[in-house]
């Protein structure tokens, strides 16, 4: 057994729009080991939605992986048949939407969308399906008296509790939760994300926690990967990534968010400009035209991702300049300097 639950390699996912494509994926390589969480971060339209789809393969209709390796259990399920793909998934990966506290039916109980994970796809008895309804609703804490409940009757929490007790249905192995508390106050965010610890400790899952916000990767994840333009711009431990980041987009988004930890001055700093548009993706590093550190090479020459100290990966053309870069990014002006 590989230490490793999943790892990607070279992923690369387009998207068909009119006579063109968008490389939404262009190379991501990361690994998820056995029962940790990690954080994929970054900014909207960086290609963590594709990534996370593209592990479960339920990807929008123009949309095709067109190269890479996606090893879960050491088996590349990139490769696999889709009635084989169709067997994994809820048993072995399940997957929590964008918004999925949305997204359950408002017509049916919850208990009777449960029992369609339970029944259909795991082949329980209505008994087996009615005990485990219970324990999965005590699971993630509520009171099995609310089963027979509709969606709009829980409040926002209580709706991602319940979609969280739908993707443990089966006992998967690893669940992939995109923005799980993207939507929800700071109360009841943090109460979810500590329910998602407890619920991945007692069962030894993998979790890979899809955000744009790296305060919830520091306060949750095991280790991290940083996605900048459809590529990995840094991975590691978690501890590692955020506290010495190498990359300077890391840097620009730690000085972005609040409630870090080491975050000395409480100022926070947007990093100017937005990614760019990945149908005329810019030559070299992609971070370059927004990187206050970026020389020549960084417009010309795509920086690969490699190892700068054991388990911890960057892709920039100065990571060996980190300890000095780091300082001259918690500075504020170093931004607005550049912007
Ligand atoms: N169905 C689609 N057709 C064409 N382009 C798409 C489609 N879905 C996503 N994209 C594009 O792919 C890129 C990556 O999008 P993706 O949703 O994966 O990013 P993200 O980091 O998850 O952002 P967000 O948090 O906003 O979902 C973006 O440029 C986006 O516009």
């Amino acid at each position: 057994m590989t230490a490793n639950l999943l790892s990607v390699r070279d992923l690369k996912v387009s998207y068909r729009v009119g006579n063109g494509h968008i490389d939404a994926v262009d190379g991501a390589s990361f690994d998820v080991p056995r029962g940790s969480i990690v954080g994929l971060v970054g900014e909207s339209g960086c290609g963590k939605t594709t990534v996370a789809r593209a592990l479960t393969r339920v990807i929008a209709d123009n949309a095709r992986i067109t190269g890479g390796q996606i090893l879960f259990d050491g088996k590349d399920i990139a490769a696999i048949p889709e009635r084989q793909m169709n067997a994994l998934r809820w048993r072995d990966i399940a997957f929590i939407p964008q918004s999925a506290m949305n997204s359950l039916d408002p017509v049916y109980t919850v208990e009777y969308q449960l029992n369609e994970v339970l029944r259909r796809r795991g082949g329980l008895s209505a008994r087996e399906a009615r005990m485990r309804c219970e324990s999965l609703f005590e699971m993630v804490g509520i009171e099995k008296g609310r089963l027979r409940d509709y969606p709009h009757q829980f409040s926002g929490g209580m709706r991602q509790r319940v979609a969280i007790a739908l993707a443990l249905a089966l006992n998967p192995k690893l669940v992939i939760a995109d923005e799980p508390v993207t939507a929800l106050d700071v109360i009841v965010q943090r109460q979810i994300l500590d329910q998602l610890r407890e619920l991945q400790t007692m069962l030894g899952i993998s979790v890979i926690l899809v955000t744009h916000d790296i305060s919830v990767v520091a306060y949750i994840c095991d280790r991290t990967v940083v996605m900048y333009a459809g590529r990995v711009a840094e991975a590691g431990p978690m501890a590692g990534v955020l506290t010495r980041p190498a990359h300077p987009y890391t840097m620009g988004l730690r000085n972005a968010f609040p409630d870090l930890a080491g975050a000395a001055s409480g100022t926070l700093t947007p990093i100017d400009g937005a990614p760019p548009n990945l149908a005329e993706p810019p030559p070299g590093c992609r971070f370059a035209p927004r990187c206050p550190f970026s020389i020549e090479v960084c417009s010309t020459e795509s920086p690969p991702l490699a190892e700068i100290v054991p388990d911890h990966r960057v892709a920039c053309h100065r990571a060996s300049e980190a300890p000095v870069l780091r300082e001259i990014a918690a500075r504020t002006e170093t931004w607005l300097a550049h912007a």
